[in-house]
């Protein structure tokens, strides 16, 4: 899932792409949207007993399901009204669709591909002629018809202007018999229905368990059906079925998920193999989360074993299939518990890109924030966290999918910069200065944003370079309003260009920072009053005109003195100068010095032979010249 997985279209909606399957629509969180945050469940547990983790979410007894403490039944009543979510499709290039993200090749953050996991955008589904009849009734049901209400929107914006969704959460849909009013199929789909219609605002996906509706045998499976065809047709699903198996049987439980149920993505086992792992990665339009470490305790007895060259299998695992087996499509995310913050950090760091499926928060006792810090690319995306008892146990799941949406969001806001932090202290070999790195993540930020201010515009969303950075710099030109807002949300994720930069101790770096952040703040400023609807963004130039020209120029000239910037910060961290034959590598000039001295000595020959071979031969003295 990378978000360059290309343009995912649901419902013919496109969205840009970040991670195998749909993924979480926009990016850009900002705490502003309200605060309430949930409390951060209770640190470190990470046994399904466990403290609860979720805001208020009720703790889970040992055997799920069975000794449930008064879980609140779910009425059944709710009317599956349609799905008036809209998918983030300018922004964000990182709607979860599915999973994405290619092990060793970074996709840009701001960025430029996802892997392919959750991809950054939902991820195509088939064409409506192309579904396989999975009613019963001998009719193939369009995608639209996906929602309960024939798909339709109260107020059905056009594609690309949709309100970006904003959100990280992937709403489980886990029928526990203890939590229904009925325990049978149809108890199991109206438990799902309730859940479907309050939390749909809120959810980037759906996550339904295969395991809670086979329980119901035959009817159970076609409540899972019917469940699925309530969630709105833009918001991806995660199907959990945890399949894998050899190749051939592979084929069938693909089918199984892709065609019949229509799932933009599925949960499956490395443990068989690449080639097990093939038929559901086959495809570019759908996503493979793929476990790599689970949330549960048990998680440590295979997956964290120790391989050889002192790696966990887990991340052996997470190379393995982000970069090898998933490379084409880069369509495979990564299965990390939320309840194991080591090994989210481990992963995170060998694949800076890929998007991980992170169960645990809420009834398992995951912390959230800690998993945040640890699991969040540096855009602030990659993860999705998949809550079913955390949310259905609450008293108002609707209320609850909020509170997780803006507990999540407003760590998003810091998380960049605590992983600047984590960065600077593996940098620094354990000693932290987080003040620096504050600093040094704004600087990576401003970057990019200038990079890809290069060659934003307004544009469908597929098209530009994703990211809500890119929108930032460059919307001062005229990106659409809904576009325009976006970015300047966006923006609170990198907006204290100050902050840290006292801590600088060598003044010419601070003060080339300073300069930069003025300059970066002003722009800030200027999207302020775009947002606050004080000022009207400026009409773009027209392409090929001087005044398009001279804004290359300055973006450019800018872009330049923001990588000097970067030389000396980097400079500074590490302790070197900026002297470019200090930053030489001691290797590579050897093999250069290597090289000039045998081409010296072919020059020494030939030239030496030809002014042998001249009649003042013997007055020259050649030896000098060819001298170092
Ligand atoms: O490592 C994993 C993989 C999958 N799951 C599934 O996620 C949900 C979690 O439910 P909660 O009620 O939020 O704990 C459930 O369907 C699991 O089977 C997981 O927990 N861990």
């Amino acid at each position: 899932m990378t978000d360059e997985g290309g343009a995912a279209k649901t419902d013919g909606k496109e969205t840009e792409i970040d991670i195998p399957i749909s993924v979480p629509a926009d990016g850009a969180a900002t705490g502003a949207e309200g605060a309430g945050a949930a409390a951060a469940p209770a640190e470190g547990a990470a046994t399904e007993s466990a403290a609860d983790g979720a805001p208020a979410a009720p703790a889970e007894t040992p055997a799920d399901g069975a000794a449930d403490p008064a879980a609140p039944a779910a009425p059944a009543e709710a009317p599956a009204s349609g799905g008036d979510v809209s998918a983030d499709a300018s922004a964000d290039p990182s709607a979860p669709a599915a999973p994405a993200g290619s092990a060793e090749t970074p996709v840009d953050p701001a960025e430029p591909g996802a892997p392919a996991a959750p991809a950054d955008g939902p991820a195509e589904t088939p064409a409506a002629e192309d579904k396989v009849d999975d009613t019963g009734t001998g009719e193939a049901k369009p995608e639209t018809d996906k929602v309960g209400d024939g798909g339709k929107t109260d107020d059905p914006k056009p594609p690309g202007e949709e309100e970006p969704k904003d959100s990280l959460l992937c709403v489980g849909l886990d029928p526990h018999k203890s939590e229904l009013e009925e325990d049978s199929a149809e108890g199991a789909f109206r438990f799902c229905q309730r859940i479907i219609e309050e939390t749909k605002d809120h959810a980037a996906a759906f996550k339904p368990n295969a395991a809670f509706f086979e329980v119901y045998g035959a009817a159970g499976w076609e409540a899972l059906q019917r469940t699925l065809q309530l969630i709105p047709a833009e918001i991806p699903i995660v199907l959990d079925a945890k399949r894998g198996d050899i190749g051939s049987t592979s084929e069938a439980y693909a089918s199984s998920a892709f065609q019949t149920l229509r799932c933009d993505s599925v949960t499956a086992s490395p443990y068989l193999g690449g080639d097990g792992l093939q038929p559901f990665l086959k495809d570019a339009s759908r996503g493979v989360w793929v476990l790599c470490k689970t949330s549960n305790p048990g998680s440590q007895d295979v997956q964290a074993l120790e391989l050889p060259n002192g790696e966990p299998l887990y991340l052996h695992v997470a190379k393995l299939c982000c970069g090898t087996w998933a490379k084409e499509h880069q369509n495979a995310g990564l299965v990390v518990g939320a309840t194991d913050v080591e090994a989210m950090q481990k992963i995170r760091s060998a694949l800076p890109d890929v998007w991980f499926l992170s169960p645990g928060i809420g009834a398992q006792g995951g912390d959230l924030p800690k998993a945040l810090s640890a699991g969040l690319r540096s855009d602030g995306l990659g993860i999705l966290l998949p809550i079913s008892r955390g949310i259905s146990r609450a008293e108002s799941p609707k209320q609850m999918a909020e509170t997780f949406r803006v507990e999540i969001n407003s760590h998003r806001v810091d998380a960049p910069l605590e992983l600047g932090r984590v960065e600077t202290e593996v940098k620094h070999g354990g000693s932290t200065d987080s003040k620096d790195a504050t600093a040094c993540h704004a600087f990576e930020a401003s970057s990019t944003l200038l990079d890809f201010g290069k060659s934003a515009g307004p544009g469908p969303a597929a098209k530009r370079p994703s990211s809500k950075l890119c929108a930032a710099w460059r919307c001062c030109g005229g990106g659409k309003g809904n576009w325009l807002r976006n970015s300047a949300r966006e923006l609170g994720v990198i907006g204290d260009f100050q902050s840290g930069l006292e801590a600088i101790p060598d003044p010419s770096l601070r003060s080339a920072l300073e300069d930069w952040a003025q300059k970066m703040n002003l722009h800030v400023q200027e999207l302020r009053t775009f947002m606050d609807g004080a000022a009207e963004p400026p009409v773009p130039p027209l392409p090929g005109t001087l005044e398009e020209e001279t804004r290359a120029q300055v973006t450019e000239e800018e872009l330049q003195s923001v990588r000097d910037i970067g030389r000396q910060l980097a400079s500074h961290r590490t302790g070197r100068t900026t002297d470019a034959e200090e930053w030489t590598d001691p290797e590579e000039s050897a093999k250069e010095v290597e090289e000039l001295r045998r081409v010296r000595r072919q020059i020494r020959y030939i030239f030496g032979g030809m002014l042998q071979s001249l009649p003042e031969a013997g007055t020259l003295r050649v030896e000098p010249w060819l001298k170092e």
